[in-house]
């Protein structure tokens, strides 16, 4: 495909010693189309995190590119402000990505500070609680630090940060995993949701292929740094190709058999 909002072409990926190198990433080539959800499965360790990572600017790659629109996404200090703004993150752990010290209201002020241009030109606190509104949350969690959230709640938060500045591609690193299984179907739907009313493109990781079903238009599967399969989310996985698909997908049910996961 041409012309993706993101493309990722032969990225290189080696952490360690020259005389012992490991390749996390070994060659990757992966678009993202605008408003389409790319689902990224795999084990861990298989390359996923460090994928995003390059993605959002946070780990340069050896070798490869990554453009967005057709432009180079440098690392993130010197990434064009449009850019930064137009890829946002949101982390698996909600808590250690929000500032424990900052009202909610400040988490999203600071993201508006970040990027002047996206700040509300009107009355803040009603564009605040319009946001708020947006991932289902109530004016009054604006006081509230995220110590006083639950798990689902500051994940929201994270959410409305990042939609607070408008952005084009939400990078989403295994956005539910450290949730309770029916806080992580709120936080799925209301993802889905947010991807039609806001225009937004997803690339979203995960080792659970249940989760990624229910949200990607097409998934590709990684092995030890290599997308070993790709496609439309219905055939990868209904009917894969690989055998590591396949036996994933095994290991999937094999877990559901196993009874509902236990959560702390
Ligand atoms: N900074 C680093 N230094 C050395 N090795 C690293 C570094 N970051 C990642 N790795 C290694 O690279 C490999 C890929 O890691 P990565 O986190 O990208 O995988 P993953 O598929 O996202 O797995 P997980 O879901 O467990 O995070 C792993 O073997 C990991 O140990």
């Amino acid at each position: 495909m041409t012309g993706a909002l993101l493309e990722i072409r032969d990225l290189r990926v080696t952490f360690g010693r020259r005389r012992d190198p490991f390749v996390a990433v070994d060659g990757v080539s992966l678009d993202v189309g605008a408003e389409e959800t790319v689902g990224l499965v795999g084990e861990s360790g298989s390359g996923k995190t460090t994928v995003a990572r390059c993605v959002a600017g946070l780990q340069r790659p050896d070798a490869g590119t990554v453009t967005f629109e057709g432009r180079p996404l440098e690392r993130a200090g010197r990434r064009p402000a449009e850019l930064q703004r137009a890829v946002q993150m949101v982390f698996q752990d909600p808590r250690s990505s929000l500032n424990p010290r900052m009202s909610v209201a400040g988490i999203i002020g600071e993201a508006w500070r970040t990027h002047p241009s996206t700040a509300p030109d009107g009355d803040r606190t009603q564009a605040l609680h319009a946001l708020l509104a947006d991932v289902g949350m109530d004016a009054d969690v604006a006081d509230r630090r995220p110590g006083d959230l639950s798990g689902g709640q500051c994940q929201r938060v994270s959410i409305a940060r990042a939609l607070a500045v408008r952005p084009r591609l939400l990078v989403c690193d295994e956005a539910v995993s450290a949730l309770d299984v029916s806080v992580q179907a709120q936080i799925l739907r209301l993802l889905v949701d947010l991807r039609s009313t806001h225009h937004l493109a997803m690339l979203f990781i995960s080792h659970d292929l249940g989760v990624v079903h229910q949200i990607a238009d097409r998934v590709a599967v990684m092995r030890r740094g290599e997308v070993v399969e790709e496609g439309l989310a219905t055939d990868v996985l209904g009917s894969p190709r690989h055998e590591y698909t396949q036996a994933l997908l095994d290991a999937a049910l094999d877990l559901d058999d196993a009874g509902p996961a236990v959560t702390a």
